[in-house]
């Protein structure tokens, strides 16, 4: 098939994370070129072609259409603090530079969520904290944890799905004073509804790269109806691009997002003064998405071949099958 773009020449990359997050030690993903320029194409390897497709729609918007027009220059920041021990969680949070920081909650035992808190007050005795369960508690759990942590941090801005379903999210809202923040509850333009319909959250976690782009993404926050928080999928600078492409448009941003996940990856496939790592919290909106630098591109080439051949036949699929416009 002759499109805009040529697959063929796609570049797959293998970055390594400085700390296991998610599972992933290694984050890998496909960087397309268009006429716009490039595009990050990283869905998460257990995902089916159905949902991989919206990530590769967010790439092909980047290399062929580019962003909307941003409403502000620059994004503040939160410092993600993984499932880690408290001295480098506090190391994590003073290095950032960032007044918010969000730190990974019910990966292990709750006495080491509450350590990890502790640490970062003490590094951030003025800012904000967060916390992210990604759906691992039950309702009874949440509720049971939820003080613990608000104690021990001194006070809690938001707790990022506390459980897996909307209808225990709104349960535990009904029963703790912290609010409650949606992020995987909101995957595809049909979930937001159901969120804000329940009463589940005061605070929506949109995503550009799982939702299809940053006019889609624009789309979900307005139908949801709620303050929102643009958070990363742990893209390299190229992909990040498309979050603060979101976060520059949004009409409203309340809360300083989850962009500042660069640290996480072990490199990048951006030169250093092109590279989106926050400056004392804060992100600039990239009008247009970076430019791969090519001897990055080179060191950091997937070599495995059996995952190349893997990615390959990936984006083959999506594309042949019709699943995205190219
Ligand atoms: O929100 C942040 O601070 C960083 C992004 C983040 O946590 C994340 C990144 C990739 C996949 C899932 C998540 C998550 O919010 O759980
Ligand atoms: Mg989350």
């Amino acid at each position: 098939m002759k499109t805009m773009i040529d697959f063929g020449q796609a570049r797959v990359y293998a970055i390594p994370m400085v700390t296991r997050f998610r599972g992933i030690d290694v984050r890998e993903g496909v960087l397309i070129e268009g006429p716009a320029g490039w595009g990050d194409f990283c869905a998460f390897p257990e995902y089916d072609d159905r949902e991989a497709a919206s990530w590769l729609t967010t790439a092909i918007e980047a290399c062929t259409v580019g962003w909307p027009d941003p409403v502000r220059g620059r994004i503040p920041v939160n410092a993600t603090v993984p499932a880690v021990g408290p001295d480098l969680a506090h190391r994590m949070v003073t290095t950032s530079g960032c007044a918010t920081v969000k730190v990974k909650v019910a990966d292990g035992p709750l006495a080491e969520d509450i350590e990890r808190l502790e640490a970062v007050r003490d590094a951030l005795p003025h800012g904000q904290i967060r916390v992210d369960a990604n759906g691992a508690w039950d309702v009874p759990a949440a509720v049971a944890a939820i003080p613990l942590l608000d104690r021990a941090a001194s006070g809690l801005e938001y707790v990022e799905q506390p459980c897996p379903t909307v209808d225990e999210l709104a349960q535990v809202r009904r029963k703790v004073d912290v609010r409650i923040a949606a992020d995987e509850s909101i995957r595809r333009a049909e979930d937001p509804m159901t969120v804000a319909v329940a009463g589940a959250a005061d605070i929506a976690v949109i995503k550009a790269t799982p939702l299809g782009g940053v006019r889609r993404a624009l789309r979900v926050a307005e139908a949801c109806g709620l303050p929102c928080v643009v958070s990363s999928a742990l893209e390299t600078s190229v992909g990040l691009s498309a979050g603060l492409a979101l976060a520059g448009a949004l009409p409203e941003l309340d809360f300083a997002c989850g962009l500042g996940t660069l640290s996480l990856l072990d490199g990048d496939v951006v030169g250093p003064t092109r590279a989106l790592t926050p400056v004392d919290g804060y992100l600039p909106v990239a009008p247009v998405t970076p430019t791969p630098d090519p001897a990055l591109l080179d060191r950091y080439e997937l070599r495995d071949p059996d995952r190349v051949l893997w990615w390959r036949d990936r984006l083959a699929r999506l594309v042949e099958q019709g699943r995205v416009l190219a």
